[in-house]
């Protein structure tokens, strides 16, 4: 059967020409208005991928995502973005979101990433529920490159090699810090693949995306008839990833109770499915990861000390992009080589400009970012170099830095500094709508403290919620 994918933009002209598009590529197409008329089509109906604009009518693009989640928890999300809203849009990946396409979009490019998603997506899925993944066959492999994966040449990049080599082979729980995209998954999965476990499963788990009242069932697991929709016993991520390794990602989002549960698991290595009666033995190892504070979760109360304690045996930092810029060159020339193979392209290298902007723009949605606007420069390049007309305007042409972005000053000249007051004022606004109005969390990710971000408020007259 063809894969299933709802679109939910309020621009009805988009809506039919993707529909169209991707209909004469094989897929079943339903497309919504409205984030409301798309979550009633998503009670009655069970979709591989959910195409999702960033801003609709009725409803935030996050407020969006967590609904999708309780209703569709397996399938894939996309986030369709315009570049100006990137940077806020990228943070949906704490909920859950696969990945992003930014406007305006271009078939040949959206077609890769819907495929690419869905494919990881069924993958993820399908160890998540303890069925084997069929691998391609030799033929198709040979075309691609060697590896979608490589370690970054940066001495940051270096050491967090180090670390992964020295840690993999023991069973420490790790705890791995760093900003959206900056490659947190992909490290877990080096280390599982250097250990003991490395034949057995490794399941990563979105506690981001875990809606509230499914994530109990979805880590432990639960017995028939122990709430409504529980049709059947069913094993949960613990005793699937038994022998191997579990990835909590953004760790920080379980509930207490949740976390109660894990530490317990952590101590006594037995796990009690939701409505049983009995313990079960589960032999795990435990790496977590988060882009927040989790010290400042725990001063805030919504994060369990001793869990943090037992977690964290071994920390490591994944540096942002920006601050580790001999990656940025490294990492471009790979994405270049797999979109050049994805887009059937062949395209040698950037611009001498070009590599200017990659140095210099901010990359909020680090190795992803990369990764996504090398792919459009690529289908957007004629010749040997992609041009810097080939990138969006806010990596080309980036406006003023605000005082958000260095955490210096603004520019002291009149206009200029009403330009990046204005942009200040709607970074912080999508911060709140991001971070759900909660203070703490908006500070965080405008990496200011929170007496800053309450002078701001003030200064902007942004209205206490
Ligand atoms: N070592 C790597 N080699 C090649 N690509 C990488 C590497 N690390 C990360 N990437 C690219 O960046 C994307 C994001 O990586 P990953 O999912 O590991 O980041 P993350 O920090 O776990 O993100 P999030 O916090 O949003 O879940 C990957 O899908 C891949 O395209």
């Amino acid at each position: 059967m063809n894969n299933q994918i709802l679109v939910i933009d309020d621009d009805q002209d988009l809506c039919r020409v993707l529909s169209n598009f991707l209909k004469k590529s094989n897929y079943e197409v339903d497309v919504a208005y409205k984030a409301t008329d798309g979550l009633e089509l998503l009670r009655s109906n069970n979709y591989d991928l959910i195409l999702c604009d960033y801003r609709l009518p009725d409803m935030t693009g996050v407020e969006a995502l967590q609904k999708i989640k309780v209703l569709s928890p397996d399938a894939a999300v996309i986030i369709i973005t315009g570049y100006s809203d990137v940077q806020t849009a990228v943070q949906t990946f704490r909920y859950g979101a696969n990945d992003y396409v930014t406007k305006p979009l271009y078939p040949d490019e959206l077609l890769v990433t819907v495929k690419e998603t869905i494919q990881k997506n069924q993958e993820k899925n399908q160890v998540k529920s303890g069925q084997p993944i069929a691998k391609s066959s030799p033929g198709e492999q040979a075309q691609e490159p060697d590896s979608k994966f490589i370690l970054g040449t940066s001495e940051e990049s270096k050491s967090v090699q180090q670390y992964v080599d020295l840690i993999g082979p023991t069973d420490m729980s790790v705890l791995i810090m760093g900003e959206t995209g900056t490659g947190k998954e992909y490290v877990s999965n080096s280390i599982h693949n250097q250990s003991s476990r490395a034949k057995k499963p490794f399941i990563a788990i979105d506690c981001g995306a875990l809606p509230k009242e499914l994530a109990g069932s979805e880590l432990f697991g639960h017995m028939k008839g122990s709430f409504t929709g529980a049709i059947a016993d069913k094993p949960g991520s613990f005793e699937l990833a038994n022998g191997g390794t579990i990835f909590l990602d953004e760790i920080g989002n379980l509930s207490y109770e949740n976390q109660v549960k894990l530490l317990r698991v952590i101590q006594e290595r037995k796990i009690r499915r939701i409505g049983g009666q009995k313990d079960i033995s589960v032999d795990i190892r435990i790496i977590a990861a988060t882009n927040e504070n989790l010290t400042e979760a725990i001063k805030d109360g919504r994060f369990r000390e001793d869990l943090y304690h037992r977690i964290n045996e071994f920390k490591i930092n994944l540096l942002p992009l920006r601050e580790r810029k001999e990656d940025i060159l490294t990492f471009s020339q790979h994405f270049l080589q797999l979109a050049n193979h994805s887009l059937k392209k062949s395209v040698k290298g950037f611009s001498d400009e070009v590599t200017h902007h990659f140095l210099n723009y901010q990359w909020y949605g680090n190795l992803r970012e990369l990764n996504n606007v090398v792919k459009r420069a690529v289908l957007l390049t004629s010749g040997d170099l992609v041009p810097t007309s080939a990138l969006p305007e806010e990596i080309s042409r980036p406006r003023p830095t605000s005082a958000t972005d260095s955490g210096e000053p603004a520019e002291d000249s009149h206009t200029l500094r009403s330009v990046s007051g204005e942009a200040e004022k709607q970074a912080i606004l999508n911060a709140l709508e991001v971070s759900r109005y909660n203070k703490s969390k908006t500070a965080e990710l405008l990496k200011i403290d929170r007496k800053t971000l309450y002078n701001k408020l003030k200064l902007y007259n942004i209205q206490d919620y």
